[in-house]
């Protein structure tokens, strides 16, 4: 063990272990989550190093290991879906699976969208594996859903939907799993008896069940990408291609043709608002396992000097703190916002189940806005972490440029981030009501406090400044009267209404307020929702140093939008001045506690695959070892100097 990383573990002024179970949710959630972590040491998921591999060598490997999870889980008797969650995101480590969307996406929308028949039919068939599925909506040309071209015209006579991909741009374009599935839920217009009825599911087989060839129907793989190499995100063109009419999903067809109205139309969007929800919790999963690199790395590594002594550990320097600790505060951030948006999916979901869709538009507005704030941030956090380990962050043995690479893609699938921010409709509408007079219930509610508390944008100088900048009551209120920035958003709308614009040019021409007011709910939502996790924590060490990291987070939040606040008369010019001092003194709080804090993460070491964040700390060696396991270094004479150099 690196006597450094010995020395801040001893250091620590909290139990790591509890806070561990803080973060799972309780101890004996921890203990499974170790127990499936075991896993790991299973010889048939020793792998290569997928940075040594070619794009097919990696997606070969896998797929045999998607095949093994499979078959572990079934030998293993794991069926509950948080624990298959949890074994699958231990074994695939920093990249994704091949059979990835079948999971996610095919599932889900099976569960969600199959009448009792289908349920019947395909479940078995899906939750076996025989059919791999996937979920086929975005094309070349579009995204947009009301865009998309695809279309599912009914045919009476022999009961079946045609399908077909009337155009280029129509072709489907990104699926995962073009290669692996054969099936797809796809996405299409439907017209029945000469009319459109808009977007619908539909199952579409893709391949022979035997021979895995395809059935008359182009797909395939659109080629290498960024990152997401596992993954053979695919193309779809479909020539009328006939389905019996049994395989629309919630069967909104009769027979004669006749079309059924769903409760709401957007339940066919269910599967896409589950993933956006999800991708809160994968947000503070990768920002936690980026800080854990940087910061134990910062720990061991010793660069250069403050004073004329022994070279210091570089977590010593003030900027490495700057960079790194308000990461951290928002790995904590975050995590609490993702237990938040799973149990809020997952009530919410429940009464849409139960035929309650009174929440659905805001759940939607939520998870959209936190899916695009929270991997927004964790996407420049990455790159924060990576540059903060220096040159040595720059190899992929560092595993910071795969986090990154997997993970930036989140900014655009499920809802490109502009575009999720820009379905702050619903705050604009929420604003209208409040000021109308109407009682706005949940998240939303403190726009109900609008008029009384004259909630909007005053010069400095109007507003007395109350807020005591080391009490986070005050700050989460100061994030709290940011966010009436919808109000500027709605103004923008109104104003340019007045000057004769179309409501949709007004939106356009208001779209950057619409985005910032977004972005500062958002923000008020990570702040508060923090905070009010603190009252839940009895243990005074955690609590203290969980508070710590939350003034930290809520001040660096602050000082990186002090316009807004300023402008809104929230915080004055010395207490503006104050804050820098304030963050300063909170970093020197957080450093004996900052290993510790990555710690309580708990990443095993091969998940979280990085020679800089080794839990031992014994960084150099096995960077050199690493480096001789590259391919290159198979001869000592590499073949180009007999072909080229010679
Ligand atoms: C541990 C977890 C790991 C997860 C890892 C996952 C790895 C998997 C890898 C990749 C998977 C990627 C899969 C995909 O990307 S699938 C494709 C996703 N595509 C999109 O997300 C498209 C985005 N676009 C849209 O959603 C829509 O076009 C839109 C921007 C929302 C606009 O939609 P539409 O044209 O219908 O709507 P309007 O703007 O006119 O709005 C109409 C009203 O409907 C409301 N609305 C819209 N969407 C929803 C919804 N989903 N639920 C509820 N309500 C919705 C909207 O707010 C409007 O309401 P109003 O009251 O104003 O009428
Ligand atoms: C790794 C990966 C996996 C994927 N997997 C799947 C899958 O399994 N199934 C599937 O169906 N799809 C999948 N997709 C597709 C993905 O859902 C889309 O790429 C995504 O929805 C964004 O759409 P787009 O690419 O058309 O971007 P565009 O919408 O063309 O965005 C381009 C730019 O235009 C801007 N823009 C667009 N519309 C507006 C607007 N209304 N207002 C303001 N600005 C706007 C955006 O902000 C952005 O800056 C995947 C994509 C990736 C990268």
């Amino acid at each position: 063990m690196n006597p450094d990383i010995v020395k801040e573990r001893q250091n620590a002024s909290f139990d790591v272990q509890k806070l561990t179970y803080i973060l799972d949710g309780g101890p004996e959630k921890t203990k499974r989550r170790r127990e499936i972590s075991l896993v790991l040491n299973d010889p048939d998921f020793d792998e290569e190093d997928p940075n040594f591999l070619s794009r097919s060598e990696r997606y070969e490997q896998a797929v045999r290991k998607s095949a093994q999870m499979i078959l572990k889980l079934r030998e293993y008797g794991i069926s509950d879906p948080a624990e298959i969650n949890c074994y699958k995101s231990v074994v695939r480590g920093n990249f994704h699976e091949s059979l990835g969307l079948h999971y996610v996406m095919f599932l889900p929308t099976l569960y969600s969208q199959c009448d009792q028949e289908q349920s019947k039919k395909w479940l078995p068939l899906a939750t076996s594996f025989e059919v791999l599925g996937t979920y086929a909506q975005t094309e070349l040309g579009h995204t947009h859903l009301r865009g998309l071209e695809t279309t599912a015209t009914f045919d009476p006579t022999t009961q079946e939907f045609v399908l077909n991909s009337p155009t280029v741009t129509s072709i489907k374009w990104w699926p995962g799993a073009g290669k692996t599935s054969n099936h797809a839920v796809v996405l299409a217009q439907l017209y029945t008896r000469g009319k459109c009825h808009g977007l619908h599911a539909f199952i579409v087989q893709l391949r022979h069940m035997d021979t895995h060839e395809p059935l008359p129907i182009l797909v395939g793989d659109i080629g290498p990408k960024f990152g997401f190499s596992e993954v053979d995100n695919g193309f779809l063109k479909l020539d009328h291609v006939r389905i019996p009419r049994e395989n629309m999903l919630m069967k909104h067809v009769e027979p004669d043709g006749r079309y059924v109205k769903p409760a709401s139309a957007k339940l066919t969007y269910g599967t896409m608002v589950f993933i956006r929800s999800l991708l809160v919790g994968l947000s503070a999963l990768v920002m936690a396992k980026s800080c854990t690199i940087a910061i134990r790395y910062s720990a061991v590594r010793h660069q250069s000097e403050i004073r004329s002594e022994p070279e210091p550990q570089i977590l010593d320097y003030q900027t490495q703190q700057y960079k790194l600790f308000p990461l951290l505060a928002t790995a904590y951030a975050f995590s609490f916002v993702g237990q938040y948006m799973t149990e809020t999916y997952y009530r919410i979901s429940g009464d849409i189940n139960q035929g309650d869709l009174s929440e659905l538009p805001e759940l939607h507005a939520v998870s959209a806005g936190l899916k695009a704030f929270t991997t927004w941030t964790t996407n420049t956090g990455i790159e924060v972490c990576r540059m903060s380990c220096g040159g040595h962050g720059y190899s992929r043995s560092s595993a910071l440029p795969d986090l990154y690479a997997e993970f930036t893609p989140t900014c655009t699938y499920e809802g490109e981030n502009t575009v999720m921010m820009l379905q702050t409709a619903y705050l604009v509408k929420s604003y209208r009501q409040a000021k109308a007079g109407e009682q706005l219930r949940g998240i939303m509610s403190y726009l109900n406090d609008m008029e009384q508390r004259h909630v909007r944008a005053h010069p400095a100088s109007a507003r007395p400044a109350l807020v005591d900048i080391n009490d986070l009551s005050d700050l989460v209120e100061s994030y709290k009267l940011r966010a009436a920035l919808v109000e500027s958003a709605a103004k923008s709308i109104q104003q340019e209404l007045q000057k004769r614009r179309s409501h949709e040019d007004a939106w356009n021409n208001s779209a950057i307020d619409l985005v910032k007011a977004s972005d500062a709910h958002c923000h008020y939502m990570v702040v508060k929702l923090f905070t009010d996790k603190l009252s839940e924590i009895g243990d005074p060490d955690i609590n203290l140093v969980l508070t710590t990291l939350a003034q930290l987070y809520a001040l660096h939040g602050i000082a990186l939008n002090s316009g807004d606040f300023l402008q809104a008369g929230l915080l004055t010019v010395p207490q503006m001045q104050q804050i820098p001092v304030r963050i300063k003194e909170l970093l020197c709080l957080i450093r004996p506690n900052a290993v510790a804090l990555v710690d309580a993460f708990d990443f095993p070491d091969k998940v979280l695959s990085s020679v800089l964040g080794r839990y031992d700390g014994n960084v150099y060696e096995n960077l050199f070892e690493w480096a001789r396991r590259s391919p290159l270094n198979a001869t000592e004479v590499h073949e180009s100097f007999h072909k080229y150099l010679k």
